[in-house]
This record gives structure tokens, sequence and C-alpha cells, in this order.
């Protein structure tokens, strides 16, 4: 069983896929570390060095060789993941996955008290301009989010609700 969180930069698939995947008894996966590893750099980097439509290709790759390597895994995406290519269907084909639907003003503030530099759609913005982007974005990304075979709203999802509804699900 894989089972797959996405959502936006900030949502929380990194803090509750790790207590899921503990839980769960699950290998923890995270998408973006996986690929900062098999391509030896950081995400910063590859989208300075390769430009985002090379790591929108780099990131489809790690995503089939992470589908590929493991067979129980909760694996949490990178926020853009989903909405690149078949990215979306090739994850629902694959297993289950979870929209963490938390409100941009909830994220804003946690990316606000984060660390922008490894974020690079984020780097150097103001909180304003963090906001508008933040905004501008979910509009583009819901109809691909909105696919997912589970969907939480927030602010404070609870692993506990996770598990019911993939239990339920
Ligand atoms: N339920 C929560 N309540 C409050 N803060 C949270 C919660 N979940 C995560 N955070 C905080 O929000 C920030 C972003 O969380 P996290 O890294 O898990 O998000 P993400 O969805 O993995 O983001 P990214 O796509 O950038 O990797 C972290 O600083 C984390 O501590
Ligand atoms: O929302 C996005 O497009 C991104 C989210 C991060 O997880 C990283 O994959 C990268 O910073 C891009
Ligand atoms: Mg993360």
């Amino acid at each position: 069983m894989l089972i797959f969180l996405i959502g936006m930069m900030g949502s929380g698939k990194t803090t509750l896929g790790r207590q899921l995947a503990e839980r769960l008894s699950y290998t923890f996966v995270d998408l973006d570390e996986y690929l900062e590893k098999r391509e030896g750099r950081t995400i910063a980097q590859l989208f300075e060095q390769e430009g985002q439509d090379r790591f929108r290709e780099l990131e489809r790759e790690a995503l089939e060789a992470v589908v590929q390597e493991y067979e129980h895994a909760v694996i949490s995406t990178g926020g853009g993941a989903p909405c690149f290519f078949d990215n979306m269907d090739y994850i629902n084909r694959h297993g289950k996955s979870c929209f963490l639907d938390v409100p941009v003003e909830e994220i804003t503030k946690r990316l606000m008290a984060s660390d922008l530099q490894v974020r690079p759609l984020l780097a150097g913005k103001t909180e304003a301009e963090i906001n508008s982007f933040l905004v501008k974005t979910l509009g583009l990304r819901k109809q691909f989010y909105k696919q997912a075979s589970i969907i939480l709203q927030g602010p404070a999802i609870g692993v506990e609700e996770l598990q019911i509804l993939l239990n339920n699900n």
C-alpha cells in the first residue's frame, strides 16, 4: 500500500507524513528529499541550475522510482508534483492520495516562520507577495489536488483523523 500526501508548500505533508508512517510502521519517503539525494543537489540548486521545466521532469522520474522501490510507504510529494504531466493520475493508479487542504492564511503564517531559502518559488518574497503567490497558485492547482481519494480540511489536521479516513476509504 502506498499513501501519498499532497497539497501546497507548508500544508504539513512532511510533518503529518512522518507521523502517519510511524503509526503504520511504513517507510516514510519525502519526495523532495528523495529527489535531492538522487540528483546530489538541493531543490534550490536544481531550480537554479536546471530551471523549473527540467525540475518537473526530474521530479516525475523520482516519483516513478519511489513507486518502483517501495511496496508499503507514506510518501509526501513536493507541493507542485501532482500538478504536472499526468502525475495525479499516476499517483491515484499506484496508491491512495490525501489532499491536505489548509487555508492560505495559515500556510502563509507557517511559511513566514520557516526557512524560505529552501523553497525557491518563495525565496526573496515579502509576506504579501507570498500570500498572493499562494492564492494564485492554489487557484491553478486545486483542480489537481481535488482528484485525491481523501480530502482533509485544516487548519489543524491531525494524524488520527487521517488514519480513520484512510481506514474507511
Ligand atoms: N498541523 C500543524 N500546525 C502547525 N504548524 C504546522 C503543522 N504542520 C506543519 N506545521 C509547520 O509548518 C511548516 C511546514 O510544514 P511541512 O514542512 O510539514 O509542510 P510541507 O507540506 O511538507 O511543505 P513543502 O511542500 O514545502 O515540503 C513547518 O515549519 C511545520 O513545523
Ligand atoms: O509547490 C511547489 O511547486 C514546490 C514545493 C516543494 O515541495 C518543492 O518541490 C519545490 O520547492 C516546489
Ligand atoms: Mg515537505
